[in-house]
């Protein structure tokens, strides 16, 4: 089974706060997103990825990947958008040219240290028929919903929650679909969606769950950056990176 995959890195990371946009922040010495582009591939089944960059620093992914070692085979570069809705709307774009029934993979950069099985999981799980499949984890907290004025409308019954991650899996043709039919919305800040599944479940489809994992975390903010950085040390030993592989020069950009 093979997938294609589109990496969102477009996001400015202002909650993170950093001097660079959040895909190109070193995690223990490696970019967010050269890190997550190799989870991707080490997995063995990812044939293509679209990488969403900010237009401005399109560039300087377009570097760090193709510099990277271990350097991504099938991997293209597009300007995201203003939104992560509108980002994956421009990877699909991108991707016009795969058939419906290819499975893909939507990643966000921000969770570079998602483990192979998961993302094997995702995609094995859509090739076996479920059109929308995400990883998740229980919560372990009490979630209670609040009204504007801070007083609490009720408190969410926990064993039926799950904390959503990526990557996220569909068939092309439902990921199409679904972003279609929610293109209006995908510039605006307010009602864009914040997850791909999302889009699925408003336009009427199954979404299924599998497994996620904790070291699928999502770097938000600095503290989370902490947590990686403790978490790689503990994964790998604190000098050991991504193996080597020697760069081409068309090693970006060309499928
Ligand atoms: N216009 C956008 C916004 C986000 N993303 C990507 O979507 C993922 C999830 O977004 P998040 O972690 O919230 O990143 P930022 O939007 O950069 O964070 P912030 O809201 O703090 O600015 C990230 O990999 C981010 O790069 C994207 O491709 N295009
Ligand atoms: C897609 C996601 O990572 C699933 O948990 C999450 O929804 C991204 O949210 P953000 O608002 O872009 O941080």
């Amino acid at each position: 089974m093979r997938a294609v995959a589109i990496l969102t890195a477009a996001g400015s990371g202002t909650r993170l706060g950093h001097a660079l946009p959040k895909a190109l922040v070193p995690l223990a010495g490696i970019p967010l997103v050269v890190r997550a582009a190799h989870a991707l591939t080490s997995s063995g089944i990812v044939r293509r990825i679209v990488v969403t960059a900010p237009p401005e620093a399109l560039d300087d992914v377009v570097a760090a990947l193709g510099a990277a070692p271990g350097a991504v085979p099938g991997l293209e570069v597009v300007p995201g958008g203003t939104t992560r809705q509108a980002s994956v709307a421009a990877a699909l774009a991108r991707l016009a040219d795969e058939p419906d029934d290819a499975v893909v993979l939507v990643h966000d950069a921000a969770r570079p240290l998602v483990p192979v099985r998961v993302v094997r999981r995702v995609a094995g799980t859509v090739a076996m028929g479920r059109d929308a499949v995400v990883p998740a984890l229980p919560v372990a907290d009490t979630i209670k919903q609040v009204g504007p004025d801070g007083a609490v409308v009720r408190t969410l019954e926990r064993p039926a929650l799950r904390a959503v991650q990526t990557p996220q899996g569909f068939t092309l043709g439902a990921l199409r679909s679904a972003h279609a039919a929610a293109s209006h919305r995908a510039d605006d800040e307010a009602l864009a969606a914040t997850d791909d599944a999302g889009l699925v479940e408003a336009a009427g489809g199954q979404v299924w769950v599998v497994e996620g994992h904790e070291d699928a975390m999502k770097i938000t903010t600095p503290r989370d950056l902490v947590v990686a950085t403790a978490l790689v040390s503990a994964l790998v030993g604190p000098s050991v990176a991504v193996p080597a592989a020697a760069p081409t020069a068309a090693g970006v950009g060309e499928p």
